[in-house]
């Protein structure tokens, strides 16, 4: 049986001036999987991730999604498409309560970007599905906080519920894990969980313990090439990858 791939890039490849950052990428994430691309520092996996979301032209290579190339389309128009990248475009408002964020988001979905000059009546229609959002990432009880007041693993929950608000078929997370406690690491890890039941995650994430317990598959770059891929029994065992870790002086994948 053929893998049912909804994303993949061939020969994808990122040049700064003369330095090659990311080296004729041929990636494939299946449909459904939470897939993670790891690697050692300056290894190109931001680039790669800002080429996919298309925060950044590729020098060469494309980009293919549901079977359209989307090489050259713009981050809106992919978000159209049910591509969606967490952590940057979701931006909250901070002043905002948690579940006006959330509406907010809501609205973008429906195309009128920004629209704020809809009459308090329509926008209340949204409040039901809003507070579904919020619950369903653990922040009912914040409801009504300024999302300011939130701590800032919370944030990033609120984060993801404006994402989900948009109710994308595969999104891209941007190190979700960076910057928190261990305590908001296991929560967004579970709400990751959660959340990835009826959708595709690529993920670029540092923390290989969250990797290894999220990931079905895990492409791991170095030196903006493909240096092996599999689950994470698979690739942190490989020699390779272990070199390539230590290399870098960041200890092993294990
Ligand atoms: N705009 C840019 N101009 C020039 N070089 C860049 C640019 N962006 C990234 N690079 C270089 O490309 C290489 C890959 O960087 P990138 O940030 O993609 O790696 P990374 O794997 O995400 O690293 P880290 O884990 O440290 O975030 C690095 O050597 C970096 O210095």
């Amino acid at each position: 049986m053929s893998e049912d791939i909804i994303l993949s890039t061939s020969g994808l490849t990122k040049e700064f001036g003369g330095f090659t950052a990311v080296n004729g990428v041929d990636l494939k994430v299946r449909r459904g999987s939470i897939h993670a691309l790891i690697g050692p520092n300056g290894a190109g996996k931001t680039t790669c991730f800002n080429l996919l979301t298309k925060f950044l032209p590729p020098t060469r290579g494309a980009i293919v999604y549901n079977g359209k190339d989307i090489t050259r389309r713009r981050p809106a128009e992919i978000a159209r498409l049910g591509l969606v990248r967490s952590f940057q475009i979701s931006a909250v408002f901070p002043q905002l309560s948690v579940l006006k964020n959330v509406r907010i988001a809501l609205q973008r979905k429906r195309g009128d970007s920004f629209d704020f000059w809809r009459s308090e009546d329509v926008l209340s229609s949204l409040d039901g599905e809003a507070m579904r959002l919020v619950e369903a990432v653990g922040l009912a009880q914040f409801a009504e906080l300024p999302a300011v007041e939130l701590s800032y693993g919370r944030k990033r929950a609120l984060e993801i519920a404006t994402t989900l608000a948009l109710d994308p078929e595969m999104m891209l997370l941007d190190e979700p894990m960076a910057g928190m406690g261990r305590e908001d690491v296991e929560r967004i890890e579970a709400l990751i969980r959660k959340v990835s039941q009826n959708r595709t995650i690529l993920m670029v994430e540092h923390n290989l313990s969250v990797v290894a317990s999220l990931s079905d598959r895990i492409t791991v770059l170095a030196r903006g090439q493909i240096l092996a891929e599999g689950d994470y029994a698979t690739v942190s065992k490989d020699p390779r990858v272990i070199e390539a870790y230590i290399g870098s002086g960041v200890g092993n994948a294990h």
